[in-house]
Order: structure tokens, then sequence, then C-alpha cells
């Protein structure tokens, strides 16, 4: 029987477009415990005919995908036992309306000690050889243990940048262990690609099965559009994105065009498209690709393993993650939750969830110690990704803050792009989102609640390019209300050696 299951959920009563849902907690089933003892016994078992180091044992077992040791299923988020589902169904709610989670086989992934698959993932990384050469892929077994390599869509997507920000952390911060998951150095440039390579590799799959799966759908703020596009392009299946009007940047808005996806720019913000992808989907033989889509967080999980790996199997004392839909902070928990079920670390770390001032319907909640929660109207933010108003992960996020005694923090508009300036002047090139988590940070770090010492990881959504006219307009002093404290405008000067001079002796000399 599978063991990773929440072991509480919050229940909204109702689930209305705005207004007020009282959050209550429930006890379901515990997971199934892995204890030492009987993780001892299985190590046993799964090890004993085996000889040689982990590493060659590693390597005789490999390729594992044909083993039908390893699976997964879809169970209510809940963790209602008298309901689960295959992977290859069409299905993104469970019976009540509730959210889905994909459930592994924790006790058969057990079997295999620690050590095991901390030199099994290790042995994969930076190699060629498909799909494992992936970030997402290199975890097969944990991810989608079922899928045939031949139907995976892959970009060799994850093992991404842990970017020591020593300067930043040093000068800025008076820290001296901070670090910067930069998951923005990605094929579409943001965190999206971890999730669509799993998600439209088993759209692939059941394609081939026969599923009537016409094409593949997102509401979107312009990196999951992006992503979709890319992937199902890759694989020669039709994709179509809504995108609010006017709400994304134009790096983003290009990208679904070149890939050629049916891109419909809606006159509406993401809320209103993510309900409309909602009932297009129920209607129609397409694919549901939004993060509302457990499938996708399979994917989006394997960068906070890859943290641990990076650290050497270190955790960190916090992760902060910009929050938008929510459905990341549940991944990440994921993510360091299977590496401690069976027994890669011994603990997790804090989740902080950063949101923008506004756009802040978690932060709210937050401040009434999730005691309720209430939809809202998001209003324009440069983090335009995480414009959101009505995260459709909510349940998710606040399981893993109670969890980890997660943290939510907010960030003003001058806040996030001073973050993101005051950054790039220590060589990152941030997008605004990484801005919102790096405001967060300092904030944190004034209160004191984060000390000099913690080991700090600061998630970077997207790369920073998709968002420069946001950051132009800064340097060049073009946004109303926000000073540009960080601010470094080109100087302009005539082709004269003379005037090129001054202007450098104005510069340089002190
Ligand atoms: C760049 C960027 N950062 C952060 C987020 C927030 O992620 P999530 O929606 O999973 O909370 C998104 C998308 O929502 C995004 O595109
Ligand atoms: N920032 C996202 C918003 C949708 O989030 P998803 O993870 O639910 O797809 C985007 O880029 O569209």
């Amino acid at each position: 029987m599978a063991a990773f299951a929440p072991n509480s959920a919050l229940v909204f009563s109702g689930r209305g477009a705005t207004g007020a849902r009282s959050l209550s907690s429930r006890s379901i089933a515990k997971p199934v415990a892995i204890n030492d003892q009987s993780r001892a016994r299985k190590v046993n078992v799964g090890v004993r005919a085996a000889t040689g180091s982990i590493r060659e044992q590693a390597g005789r077992r490999a390729p594992l995908e044909k083993s039908t040791l390893f699976n997964c299923k879809y169970v209510p988020f809940s963790g209602d036992q008298n309901e689960e589902y295959s992977i290859d169904d069409v299905i993104y709610r469970s019976k009540n309306g509730g959210l889905l989670d994909v459930q592994h086989d924790m006790e058969a992934l057990a079997i295999y000690p620690p050590e095991y698959w901390k030199a099994l993932f290790d042995e994969r990384v930076g190699k060629t050889v498909w799909p494992y050469g992936s970030g997402v892929w290199s975890k097969k077994e944990w991810v989608l243990p079922g899928i045939s390599d031949d139907d995976i869509v892959s970009m060799f997507e994850g093992n991404s940048n842990l970017f020591w920000a020593d300067r930043y952390g040093r000068e800025v911060l008076g820290m001296n262990d901070l670090w910067v998951k930069q998951c923005g150095n990605s094929h579409t440039g943001s965190f999206k690609d971890l999730g669509m390579t799993a998600l439209v590799s088993q759209v692939n799959r059941m394609r081939k099965q026969g599923k009537p799966l016409a094409a593949v759908g997102c509401a979107s703020t312009g990196d999951t559009s992006a992503a979709l596009s890319a992937y199902a392009a890759a694989a020669g299946i039709p994709s179509i994105v809504f995108l609010p009007a006017d709400k994304i940047s134009l790096a983003q808005l290009v990208q679904p065009i070149a890939n050629g996806s049916l891109v419909l720019s809606i006159d509406t913000d993401f809320d209103g498209c993510m309900r409309l992808i909602r009932e297009v989907t129920a209607e129609l033989p397409i694919y549901l690709a939004n993060s509302l889509n457990s499938l996708r967080l399979e994917g989006q999980k394997t960068a906070a393993i890859e943290i641990l790996q990076q650290f050497d199997w270190q955790v960190p004392d916090y992760v902060i993650i910009p929050g938008g839909n929510l459905g990341n902070v549940y991944a990440f928990f994921k993510g360091f939750k299977m590496c401690k079920d069976l027994g890669l670390v011994d603990k997790l770390p804090r989740m902080v969830v950063a949101q923008a001032h506004n756009a802040n319907p978690l932060y709210r909640a937050y401040k009434t110690g999730f005691e309720k929660f209430e939809a809202i109207k998001a209003e324009p933010t440069f983090a335009s990704a995480i414009q959101i108003g009505d995260p459709v992960s909510i349940d998710r996020a606040v399981y893993a803050l109670k969890e980890t005694n997660g943290i939510v923090e907010e960030a003003t508009e001058e806040e996030l792009m001073d973050a993101a300036a005051e950054a790039d002047l220590t060589g990152m090139f941030n997008c605004p989102h990484t801005g919102v988590a790096l405001a967060a940070l300092k904030k944190l770090r004034e209160a004191q609640t984060i000390g000099p010492s913690d080991k700090v990881v600061v998630v970077s959504t997207a790369h920073g390019l998709k968002f420069a006219q946001s950051k132009v307009a800064y340097h060049a002093g073009e946004i109303e209300g926000i000073v540009g404290k960080f601010a470094n405008p080109p100087v302009e000067v005539k082709e004269d050696f003379g005037l090129v001079m001054d202007v450098l002796k104005e510069r340089l000399v002190q």
C-alpha cells in the first residue's frame, strides 16, 4: 500500500468565485509508516543477492522502466481511501470536486536503501542517456515509473544551477549560506518545463493508447503556456492556450505563437481564463495542462530533490518560493517529503511562500492563521505571472505550509523591483517573481526570523530576460511611484573623445 498521503487536509465549505470560505482541518488515514525496522528488512530482501558497490548495484538495476515494481496512481488529496484512479485516466478532480494527488507505492520504493537512490540519481547527472539526462527523468522511478522511455517528451530540463549568492548574501543581507535555485535557466525560461515534460509525456502515452485527446490546453500568465506550447510542438500534439489580454510580457506572448499553439487572447484576467479552460476541457477532448492536474507537480517536485542532491543531501533551513496558483510550493514540499520518507534526509526545510502585495490571497489567509480563505480580484503587479486571486492549489499550499511550520510573506511593487535590481548588481538577472522572494527574504532577515548562518534557498522561477520590459522601465526611472533606488540608466554621450572622458572621470574618479 502506498505511503505518501497527506494526513490532514483543509476542506472549503463551498467554492464560489469570491467570498470567504472557512477552512477546517479533518483527519484522514495516516500514511503507512516506513520505519527503520521495516526499511532494513526490505532493504535486506532488496539487495541480498547483489554484490559490489551501491553504484554497481544501481548500474545493474537500471534501466528500471522495464520493471513493474514501482507504480503510482491518483488518489484524492483529502486522503479518502475509497477512491483511486489509474494514471492513464483523464481525470483532474475527485468525486466531491476536491484536488487529486499522485500517490507512489512508497513501500516498493523503500525496498531500495537511501544510498541506492542517491547513487542512482548522482550517476545520471550530466549524461546523455535517454531520458535520464533530464533532471526530471533522472528521478523517473519517483515521477512516472510506468511510462515507456519511448513515450517521454523531454528537452533535458532540470539540472539547473544552484547559484551561490555569496556577495548578495554577505554584503546586502549579512548571510553566509544563501543560494538561488535557477529554475528559470531552462528551455522555455521557467520552472514550468519540469512539470510539462511529465504531463506532455503522459498525454503522448495516452494518445498512443488510443485515448481521444485532440489537444492539450491551459490558462496562463505566460510561463505555463510557453512550456506547454514547446513540449506539445516537440511531440506533434496540438495545443491551445488562454491568455489574459495585455497582462503578460511580450517575450512570453511570442513563445506559444512561435511554437504554433492556438493562442486565445481573452479580455479577462488569469482567474477568468482558468475558469474558461476548466469549462472547455470538461466539454471537449482537450487535456488540461494547468497544475490543477496533479501530474504537473510530479515533474516540478524534482527541483526540490535536486536541491538536496546539490547540497550532498544536506537539508536547507528555509526554501523561499514565489507563489501564484500555488502548485509549486506543494510540489517542492512533496519532493522534500519523499526524500525524508525514503530516508535520504532526516528533516524538512521550512517553506516560505512569497506573494506580491497586489495578489496576496494566501498571505491574507496566513494572517488569519489559515482560519479562512477568501479569493480576491488580483491587481496588476510587475510579477505578472503571479497575478492570481483564486489559486487552484490553495489546499495543497496550506497543507505544505502547516507541515513545515511555514511562513507567508508579501512584497510591494517597490520592494520587489528593488530587491530584484539590488541582487542583479551582484551578478544575477532576476525576474520580478524572484524579486518577490528576495524581498520576502530581506524582511525575514530584518525581523531576525532567518539568521545570518541559516542555509537558505531562494527559488528563482523564471529567467529575467522574459521580463526585460519592466526591468528596462525600472532602470529608466519610468515607473510611477517607484524611486528606483538601484536604477542604472545608460549614459547618452555624443561621439566625442572629450565628452566620453568627462563621463568616465565623473563616474570612475572619486
Ligand atoms: C515565474 C513564475 N513564478 C512563480 C509562479 C507561481 O507558481 P505557482 O502558481 O505554482 O504558485 C508562476 C506561475 O504561477 C510563475 O510563472
Ligand atoms: N504562472 C502560471 C499560472 C498558471 O499556473 P499553473 O501552474 O497552474 O499552470 C503561468 O505561467 O501560466
